[in-house]
């Protein structure tokens, strides 16, 4: 940012960025990782909120780290004046992803885990960062399985039309084009929660996350 200029950015005017001599880098050294974000997006029920939740335990055990932003959680608080309404989860998203920012520049690993079903939402919190921040995992468990699990009993609601717009039955989900990471079924049978939590923490391994 440029440090001089007073500038508008949406409705605020006269505005001014001031940077502060400790940054992000100080901030990573000390922490010995890099900040980033770990955007999980899928079905509800697909296992978001299971491999955060793994992907976060295995980073403490390893001394890393992270914080889990979830959806359902941030709509208890922060986002609890947003609906399901397109433009809500849109804004949902947008705040979800400008939380996860403030943490990645903290140094932390932010693991967002939120349904984020528009691919135009997501690719704008990536295109808001700078390379290598947005690490897109992608849920990709078939609709079947998420409505055979059900935990929340939603799915069985919205087939008989008491939630109306329920993603995957009459609400879209627009799957990932390009993202960093899929989890998938293997012969049928979804990875564990340890297993799935793996496949993310040797991709940041090899990619150099997980050391200032
Ligand atoms: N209409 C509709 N569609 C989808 N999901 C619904 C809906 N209404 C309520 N829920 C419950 O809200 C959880 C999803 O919230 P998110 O903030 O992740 O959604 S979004 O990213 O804004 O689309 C989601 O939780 P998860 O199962 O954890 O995904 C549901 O429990
Ligand atoms: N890898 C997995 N193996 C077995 N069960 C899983 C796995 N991932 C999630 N589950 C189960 O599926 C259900 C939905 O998972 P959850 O993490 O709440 O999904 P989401 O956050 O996407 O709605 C939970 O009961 C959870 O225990």
């Amino acid at each position: 940012m440029n440090g001089h200029v007073i500038s508008t950015v949406g409705r605020s005017t006269n505005i001014k960025w001031h940077e502060c001599p400790i940054g992000k880098l100080e901030r990573q050294s000390l922490l010995g990782q890099k900040g980033c974000i770990v955007w999980i997006t899928g079905l509800s029920g697909s296992g978001k909120s299971t491999l955060a939740c793994a992907l976060s335990r295995e980073l403490y055990c390893r001394g890393r780290l992270s914080y889990v932003l979830d959806g359902d959680n941030l709509r208890h608080g922060l986002n609890s004046d947003l609906g399901f309404k397109q433009e809500d989860r849109a804004e949902n998203i947008r705040r979800i992803g400008e939380v996860a920012k403030l943490f990645a520049d903290a140094g932390v690993i932010c693991i967002a885990s939120l349904i984020s079903p528009y691919r135009r939402d997501r690719d704008a919190c990536r295109a808001s960062l700078s390379e290598g921040t947005f690490i897109e995992v992608f849920m990709d468990m078939p609709l079947e399985l998420c409505e055979a699990r059900d935990v929340k009993g939603l799915y069985k609601l919205a087939r008989v039309g008491n939630i109306k717009g329920f993603t995957g039955i009459d609400d879209p989900y627009e799957a990932p084009l390009n993202c960093e990471i899929v989890i998938q079924q293997k012969d049928g049978v979804c990875p564990s929660p340890s297993a799935m939590a793996e496949q993310v923490l040797s991709y940041m391994e090899s990619k150099g996350y997980l050391r200032a």
